[in-house]
This record gives structure tokens, sequence and C-alpha cells, in this order.
């Protein structure tokens, strides 16, 4: 995997960057067998390229071929120079709509007349293989979130460190180059692994004074050879993601490639370094099969395990969601005691989370500006499970019982109606739902529970025990629900509603800083208040 040259001037460990990703492709390879022999189905990626640059082609093909020694089901557009933006975007929508493309890579760079962001926004986060969506770049960028793809050269450039022994907490790192698809989420990843992170770029002034500080050196800036063995510091680690084409005449191709590092000098300084080629390339290759393997797992065990827990192998295993949702085991099903909270705007549709808690938020929400944002389906979904704390927005037509009612019969419209659609459109926004078998329940008519003017049962104190449980959905659409009264209610207001009930006993809810509480009386006698 790393072989130490022998040579007096050659001293450091070269990092096999092409064994290394042999390794992980045969491990890709024997999962991909399994995934298709337990669920019959393979993963899929689809590479896209426009026009047909000399370079591009080449990696594409390399692409390709690695996914056919893997077993990954390869689709291959290619599209002519001339092909619209509105022509590539429409072929985006076809393979996000293929259930049998788990990823999408569009070759960079495009033509100039196609807009490379609006064409990378449209593919779907969920086939974003790349990790080039801006939705994954900002939470790779957020504290507490993670991306649901990393983008693989700089992934790879991680796994190339840690599969060399060379540990990145604390440790000053410098990145040279800030681009979207290396250098900026090379840092960020190195940030979130705890390094101290500078970025070095093409207006730095003193690049050289800089990188000597460094103890791990990522060279991304496309800089045939840049990097002299006297701007290392003796015993760093350099990984040198730069591969470029330079004139060799005694080569048939009339080029060979070489790195931002100058190799030949590195070598006899640094205490590790990889080779162009053979560095980063092959794992940035390993790490798009792994992704796409990733994803297709994430869908694959979605649709196949719709609450019987089939295929356990393959679900996710994160432990907070474990602990909270274990079917089976009601008293591990407690309301969180910390729970995060949301505002509810009707004018954007959306509840805007004011206070997060727990790893839930590393997939849950959509984040704008800094603000992570829910829809009312995931809104209902938190609410249900205890997670979530929802607050009106403090104009009477919010309350949350409003909110609830209103919406869901916005949700059923669009959603369909049944709980099962709910979790459908629940599970293509990334949650976990099959765990959730529990609904939100509470004491039903028939259970003897009555306190008298005193709360009996308090949003989250959910009654797991009740035999009578039904989901929260069930209960607010089924409700009848009166004017809100201040609270304490008079004695006539109270009796006016248990005339009309019939016999049937009368629950009251109240909603307070959007805690719902549920009250139920024998008989009712409150004081008279002044
Ligand atoms: N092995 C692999 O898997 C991959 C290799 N590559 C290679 O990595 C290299 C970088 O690729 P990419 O990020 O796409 O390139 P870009 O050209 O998009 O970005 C280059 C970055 O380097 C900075 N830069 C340029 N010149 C200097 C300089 N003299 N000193 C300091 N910084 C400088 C630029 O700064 P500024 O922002 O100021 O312009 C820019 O941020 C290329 O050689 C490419 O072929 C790329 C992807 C994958
Ligand atoms: N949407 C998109 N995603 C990319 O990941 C992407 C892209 N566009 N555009 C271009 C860059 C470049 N890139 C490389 C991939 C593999 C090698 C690689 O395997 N290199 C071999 C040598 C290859 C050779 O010999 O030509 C090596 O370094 O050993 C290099 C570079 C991915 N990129």
């Amino acid at each position: 995997m790393a072989t130490t040259s022998s040579s007096a001037d050659h001293k450091a460990t070269i990092i096999d960057g092409k064994a290394i990703a042999q390794i992980i492709r045969s491990e890709i390879a024997s999962e991909v067998q399994d995934l298709s022999k337990k669920c019959g189905k393979v993963p899929g990626l689809a590479v896209v390229i426009v026009g047909n640059r000399k370079d591009s082609q080449s990696y594409v093909s390399m692409k390709r071929k690695a996914c056919a020694e893997v077993g990954i089901k390869s689709f291959d557009l290619d599209l002519p120079e001339d092909v619209s933006q509105d022509e590539v975007i429409s072929k985006v929508h076809e393979l996000n709509a293929n259930p049998e493309v788990h990823g999408i890579l569009v070759q960079l760079p495009l033509p100039k007349h196609i807009n490379e962001e609006k064409v990378l926004t449209e593919i779907s986060i969920d086939k974003d293989v790349d990790g080039f969506h801006p939705l994954n770049i900002g939470k790779l960028a957020m504290k507490g979130r993670d991306p649901l793809f990393l983008p693989c050269t700089p992934k790879g450039c991680l796994e190339l460190l840690s599969r060399s022994g060379v540990s990145i907490k604390g440790k000053k790192a410098v990145v040279v180059g800030r681009s979207n698809i290396v250098g900026l989420p090379v840092a960020l990843l190195l940030l979130k692994e705890d390094a101290t992170v500078t970025i070095v770029h093409s207006r730095t002034p003193d690049p050289e004074h800089i990188i000597r500080e460094a103890d791990i050196i990522i060279a991304a800036a496309g800089q045939p050879m840049m990097i002299k063995g006297s701007w290392i510091k003796p015993g760093a680690a350099v990984i040198d993601v730069g591969t470029n084409a330079v004139d060799d005449s005694s080569r048939k191709s009339g080029y060979r490639l070489v790195g931002d590092v100058d190799f030949h000098e590195g070598c006899k300084v640094a205490g590790c370094i990889t080779p162009v080629p053979g560095g980063v390339g092959p794992l940035t290759v390993a790490m798009l099969l792994k992704n796409t393997l990733d994803g297709a797992k994430r869908v694959i065990s979605q649709t196949t395990d719709d609450g019987e827990n089939s295929h356990g192998q393959y679900t996710n295993n994160d432990d907070e969601e474990e602990y909270f949702y274990a079917p089976g085991s009601l008293s591990k099903l407690q309301p969180r005691k910390v729970v995060s909270k949301a505002r509810w705007y009707a004018k954007t549709e959306m509840a805007k989370v004011t206070i997060q808690k727990g790893s839930l938020w590393k997939t849950a929400g959509i984040a704008r500006s800094g603000i992570v944002y829910c829809s009312i389906e995931e809104v209902l979904f938190l609410a249900e499970i205890g997670a979530l704390l929802l607050l009106d927005d403090c104009s009477a037509s919010s309350s949350l019982d409003d909110i609830y009612i209103q919406r869901l019969q916005i949700v059923k419209a669009g959603v369909g109606g049944s709980s099962l659609r709910l979790k459908k459109q629940l599970k293509s926004l990334g949650y976990i739902v099959r765990r959730h078998g529990v609904p939100w329940s509470f004491k039903g008519a028939n259970s003897n529970e009555s306190v008298s003017g005193k709360c009996a049962l308090e949003s989250g104190s959910v009654d797991l025990e009740s035999e009578n449980k039904r989901s929260i959905i069930e209960m607010f659409s089924g409700m009848q629900i009166n004017e809100a009264w201040g609270y304490p209610p008079s004695k006539a207001e109270i009796e006016a509603p248990e005339r009309q009930c019939v016999g049937v006993p009368l629950k009251f809810c109240q909603v307070e800083h959007g805690r719902v509480s549920l009250f139920s009386f024998d008989r009712v006698e409150l004081p008279v208040l002044p």
C-alpha cells in the first residue's frame, strides 16, 4: 500500500492511491453482490457528459469502466456540445425520476453557454453522488449537520490520510486552492475533523511561508509543480490533487501528468506523499462508486422494509434514533426531555426551527441562509414522535390547533390522505419512518381517567399503555373544535358543549406556548372568578 524509498534522497512514504482504491473497489463489489442477492437490485449511476473535451471523455470512460467492474449499472448520456441548458436540465429531471438511477454525475466543466450551478442544483440531493448540490455543500459547512454525500475528491483525500495513519485532529492543515469541487470542500472536511485550516489561493501573499507551517498539505491549485521541497515542513503529509498535463516529447502521447507538488523534491522532505498519477485520482473514482452504493442502499432500505424490518442490514443505525424508536421497547418510547422548538409561519407555510436538539437535524429540515425550516409534513411527524414543540406565531389565526386542522387538510389533499402516503412522503424526505410503529396517542373516551380541574395529560406525556391508541392525525381531524376560551373557562362555557356531547365525556384541550394539554372533568365545579 505504501512504500518507503530506500535511497538517501527519498525519505517519504509514498501513498499508493491505486492500491488503496483497489481495496475499496473490491469491498464495494462484494457489497453490490450482497445487495443484488438480497434485494434483487443493483446500484445505478448516470454519467452525463456534454461535448467532446478529450480530458472529460477520458475521465468519464474511466468512471463508467469502474462501475462495470464493481457491478454498478451505468447509464450513459452523451450530449452534443450545442445542447441547450433546458435540455440538460430536462435530462437531469428524467434521471431524478428514474428509480434505477441512484446517482447522477454531470461531468464538469460544462460548455460556456450552460450555467453549471443551475444544472447542478436540479440534481435531486438524494442522487447527488458528486456532493456538489448547494444543499450538500451548505450542510458540509455547518456545524452539527452532515450532508447526504461528501464530494468524491475531498472524501478521497481524507481516506488517503486515514488509511496512511495520519491523524487530523488538532493538526495544522493548509489547502492550496478554493474551488467548489476540491479546495473549499476539502477545507470544510478537514475543519469538521478538527484540523486548524488555512486556505491559500491565487491572491494569497507569500504562500510559501504559510504552506511551510502545515502538518498536512492538500495541493489543489492546478499549477504544475508549484510547491517546491523547500515549501514543505519536514515530516508533513502531502496530498497532491493537482493533475496537470505537461509536454513530454519522450512520451508517445506527447504529454505526462504532474501534480501541483514537485514530487521528486517533496519525497526528500515530506513524511508521506501521494504521487500523480496513482494518488488522489483513483480515490476520486472509488469514492464515486462508494457514494453511489450508499445512495442505493439508502433508497433500497426505504422501499423494502416498510414497517416489517425485512432488511435490517440496510437500515440506518443512528444510535439516538434507535434509542427513541426501537420497536417493542415501549419504555424507551418516552418523549424527549429536550425537545427542539419551531415556530410556524403561515406566510411561508413553513416552521422556522428556533431550537435544535439532537442529531435529527443532521438530516431534518431545509437550511436557508443559516436558518432551518420544516415543512408541515416534517412538523407533524416530529411533533408526533415528541421531538418537536411547535409554538404559534402569536397571531390569533395560527394557533397550534388551527395549524393542525388547516394544514392537515392540505397535507391530506397534497399527499393523498392516508398516513401511508404521508409516511412515503416523509421517507422521500429522508426519514426512517418504519420504526415509528407507535403513534402519538392519548387516553380514549372509554378510559377512566378523570382529574378535576387539573391537567390530566400533557402533550409529550403520551399514554403508551392504553389499548385505545389513536394517532395525533386521527385525533385532530376527528375532533370537534370550539372557539377557544380564556383560561380557565366559566361554568356556563363548559356546560354548553357538555350538553351537546350527550353523554360522551368531554375533553378540553388547551394550547399554551405550543404545549397541548388535554383536560377531562367528571363534574365541573369551577370557582367563580372575580
Ligand atoms: N485527482 C482528482 O481526482 C482531481 C484532480 N483535480 C485537479 O486538481 C487541480 C485543481 O482543480 P480545481 O479545483 O477544479 O481547479 P480550479 O481551477 O477550479 O481552482 C484552482 C484553485 O487554485 C487556486 N490557485 C490557482 N493558482 C494558484 C497559485 N499560484 N497559488 C495559490 N492558489 C492558486 C485558485 O485560486 P482563485 O480562487 O483565487 O482563482 C483556485 O481557487 C487541477 O489540476 C485538477 O486537474 C480536480 C478534480 C479531481
Ligand atoms: N462532475 C465532476 N465530478 C468530478 O469528480 C470531476 C469532474 N466533474 N470534472 C473533472 C474532475 C477531474 N476528476 C478526476 C477524476 C479521476 C482522476 C484520475 O483517476 N486520475 C488518474 C490518472 C488518469 C489518467 O491517467 O489520465 C490518476 O491520478 O492516477 C483524475 C481527475 C474528476 N473530476
